[in-house]
């Protein structure tokens, strides 16, 4: 698959690689036991990782059955069980790096690799909580590596009880949603009909959260 990719967007000059998790990581309590982290440029010379993922990445172009017809998905997807070998060596260093940050807290460390690309503004991902399987009545915790063109994460509770939260998600920054935020908030990356150039998002869970 072949992608523009703006050179000026993005940061070519600097070797690939992680900071500690911990450093600026900033926490927002939700409500009802949920929360999410936000660290900011976690990953650095994320360009070459980007790249590597749009182009060696067996993207799937799903459709789904919605009501009576048939529909495109609105972003491609590739899913990397527990067992299967991650597409870049980076995406094992962020998945040890975050089981050793997460573990003491989660119980366990994360396990499988979803990934989506989002082609332009006008791929998405509408409301929802990852709540197949035992985030349907357990906590856990999703973290998402963002990379390439920013675009912003909304949250929102499911009872409506309180704001929703807009966060804008950037090349390299890490997002990790916990506690209750499968079960009791949503969250979505809306359209947008600004030029954006392809997002990849690498969204690692626990074993037996979809
Ligand atoms: O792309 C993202 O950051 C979110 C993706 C997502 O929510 C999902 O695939 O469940
Ligand atoms: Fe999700």
């Amino acid at each position: 698959m072949s992608f523009a990719l703006q050179g000026s967007l993005l940061d070519l000059a600097e070797e690939s690689s992680f900071g500690a998790v911990g450093d600026g990581l900033e926490r927002t309590v939700l409500t009802d036991g949920a929360w999410v982290d936000v660290r900011r440029g976690w990953l650095r010379g994320a360009d070459p990782l980007l790249e590597a993922l749009l182009r060696d990445v067996p993207w799937h172009a799903e459709r789904r059955r919605m009501y009576d017809s048939v529909v495109d998905v609105p972003r491609l997807t590739k899913f990397y069980a527990a067992d299967e070998a991650l597409p870049h060596p980076l995406l094992v260093e962020a998945r040890e790096r975050l089981s050793d940050h997460y573990e003491p807290e989660l119980g366990e460390r994360f396990a499988t690799a979803g990934l989506c690309c989002y082609r332009d503004g006008r791929d998405s991902v509408a409301w929802h909580g990852d709540r197949v399987g035992r985030s349907r009545e357990e906590d856990t915790m999703v973290a998402i590596l963002s990379l390439g063109s920013p675009r912003p994460l909304l949250l929102r509770p499911r009872d409506g009880g309180a704001t929703a939260l807009r966060l804008p998600l950037g090349h390299g920054d890490l997002v990790v949603m916990g506690g209750s935020c499968q079960r009791t908030w949503d969250h979505a990356i809306p359209k947008t009909t600004q030029a954006v150039g392809p997002r990849v998002s690498v969204q690692l869970r626990v074993l037996g959260v979809r």
